[in-house]
């Protein structure tokens, strides 16, 4: 992909004066009704952070990006982005989105919607250079109708990028695009990052936030559960994974293994048993004398486990 940007360094920390944070969420809750989608979130992001929001259907991810675009007031709290009120720095061209749907004018060419967009900003970016940020110059001349799901979201990126925002906010910007797309995108992403611009998504891809995030936010039940780098975050599921083959177990055996102490889960995976537990070598001890099991692994737990155990405490 053409990386043709000519963004310079450091822009965008500037647009509100040195010391202001990207995005200041202070007590936010959000209801609709009786259903509390976000129950009081506090996060402050600081320019240039590349942050993930990580958490399980419904945890409240969309509700909160909706409050700082704006597109609803918290029902207690307050938001500011970049120092001001969220419908003030859309307004200004800060921020802007991709989320989950959008619509398109499907009879329009790809360039046609760039250029239709681009002449509703006063200070649009070129046409030409975003379209090549976003992978979608080969597409330009065609009918957006016709182009696939994975695509159109590139197109959706393209109309984001072009106010130049100082936080970009992505609500499962991915969806759709093949792994070659999905490279590219976040390539463009971090380098954009690097030069000072904001980036906020939210993903359900455990790897997606690993890869491409310098902080996760993991949330569940409208409340955040961790905040860290991904090491800090993996580091939250203490204990190990000890994995053995050990076909058909008898309903003693895995009896037994659960009343191992520290033992917290036991799994039967095909002709595998997963214990995890934070005496593995206890397990493993057991294992070997008291049943028949063979090749036995240790591992450490990792960002999917943190995910599993800190979302499943928390959700109502
Ligand atoms: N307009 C609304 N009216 C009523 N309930 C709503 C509304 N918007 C969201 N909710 C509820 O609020 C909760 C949080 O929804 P939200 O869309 O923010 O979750 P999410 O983390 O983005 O989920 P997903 O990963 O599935 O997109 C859910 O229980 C949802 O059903």
């Amino acid at each position: 992909m053409k990386t043709t940007s000519t963004l310079a360094a450091g822009r965008w920390p500037t647009a509100t004066g040195p010391g202001a944070p990207a995005l200041l969420l202070s007590g936010i809750t959000r209801s609709f009704g009786a259903v509390q989608a976000v129950r009081g979130i506090d996060l402050r992001i600081e320019p240039g952070e590349v942050v993930a929001f990580l958490g399980p259907n419904g945890a409240g991810k969309t509700t909160t990006l909706d409050l700082v675009l704006g597109l609803g007031r918290p029902t207690s709290g307050t938001v500011e982005v970049l120092g001001l009120p969220p419908r003030d720095a859309v307004a200004r061209g800060l921020v802007s989105a991709v989320m989950q749907s959008g619509g398109l004018l499907t009879d329009l060419t790809v360039r046609e919607t760039v250029q239709y967009v681009a002449s509703l900003f006063p200070h649009a970016r070129p046409v030409e250079e975003v379209m090549a940020d976003a992978g979608i110059t080969p597409l330009a001349d065609r009918v957006v109708g016709k182009c696939s799901g994975g695509e159109q979201q590139r197109l959706r990126v393209a109309l984001a990028l072009l106010p130049d925002p100082a936080l970009l906010l992505l609500d499962e910007p991915t969806t759709g695009m093949d792994v070659e797309a999905r490279r590219s995108f976040w390539s463009t992403v971090r380098r954009d990052a690097e030069r000072g611009r904001t980036v906020v998504f939210a993903t359900h891809y455990l790897e997606e936030a690993d890869q491409y995030a310098d902080r996760i936010v993991l949330v569940s039940g409208g409340l955040i559960v961790a905040d860290g780098t991904s090491a800090e975050v993996r580091a939250l599921a203490s204990g190990r994974v000890v994995r053995a083959t050990l076909p058909s177990p008898s309903a003693a055996v895995l009896a037994a293994l659960r009343d191992l102490p520290g033992v917290e889960s036991v799994e039967v995976r095909g002709e595998h048993v997963l214990v995890r537990a934070a005496d593995s070598d206890a397990v493993a001890r057991h294992l070997y004398t008291h049943t028949t099991a063979h090749d036995l692994e240790i591992t450490a737990r990792g960002l999917e486990d943190a995910f599993l155990d800190l979302t499943t405490e928390r959700a109502r």
